[in-house]
């Protein structure tokens, strides 16, 4: 469980939080238990995500089990910057549908003194690192990864197996589209859709 650091003596110290995983491991639920710590703390608490991500809310982050806090929908990561003053501390759920400049924007608020607190997929449905995950998992103080089930066998889960054909990289969706697997289990299923993509394809 990830506990909040106290760099004591060091006025206005920020940092960035990153958490990370597949689909269904519990980034959402582990931002939303950080934001009420922060909330019980009397900090000022800010809550942003991408406004592409309707999925459950315009304006809440959603977790898979139903918690939720209101937040901000905003349109690029330079947004962000138009909003924070008032926050100490800032939460921002789905971070892999930002733009690149997140890491930037990220970086620019905790030189500013702000604990930044980022939520997002790791990885595509191919398996290959999201948008600006990256840049934010390697320039971050503090960085936990959270694994699901796999929907197959039970084992540890850290890939998102994306159920349709779809080949977009950004197709929003649950249950109905995606499910989290174990390495094992995502290879097997990429191995199969490639199958079936050949004998579509052979048999134009
Ligand atoms: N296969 C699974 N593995 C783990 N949790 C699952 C699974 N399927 C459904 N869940 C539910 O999803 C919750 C996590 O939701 P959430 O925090 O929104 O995940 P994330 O943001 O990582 O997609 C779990 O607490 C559990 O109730
Ligand atoms: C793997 C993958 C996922 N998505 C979408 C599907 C969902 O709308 C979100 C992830 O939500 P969660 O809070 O992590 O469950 O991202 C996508 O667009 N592309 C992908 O490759
Ligand atoms: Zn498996």
């Amino acid at each position: 469980m990830f506990i909040e650091p106290h760099f004591g003596g060091i006025a206005q110290a920020g940092w960035v939080e990153v958490i990370c995983g597949s689909m269904f491991s519990g980034k959402t639920e582990e931002l939303i238990r950080r934001i009420n710590r922060a909330i019980i703390a009397k900090q000022k608490v800010g809550i942003f995500k991408p406004a592409v991500d309707t999925r459950y809310a315009e304006a809440e982050v959603v977790s898979h089990n139903a918690n939720a806090v209101v937040c901000v929908p905003v349109k690029n990561a330079a947004e962000i910057l138009h909003h924070i003053n008032e926050f100490e501390v800032i939460g921002i759920d789905e971070a892999q549908f930002f733009d690149l400049d997140l890491v930037d924007v990220a970086n620019k608020l905790a030189n500013k003194g702000k604990r930044v607190i980022l939520a997002g997929l790791d990885m595509d449905f191919e398996g290959v690192p999201f948008g600006p995950m990256p840049g934010l998992m390697a320039t971050a103080e503090f960085v936990t990864k959270v694994n699901a089930i796999c929907a197959q066998c039970g084992s540890v889960a850290s890939y998102s197996f994306r159920t349709t054909m779809s080949e977009e990289q950004v197709v929003l969706g649950e249950k109905d589209a995606y499910e989290p697997r174990c390495r094992k289990c995502y290879n097997e299923g990429m191995n199969e859709k490639q199958e079936q993509h050949n004998i579509q394809t052979d048999s134009q």
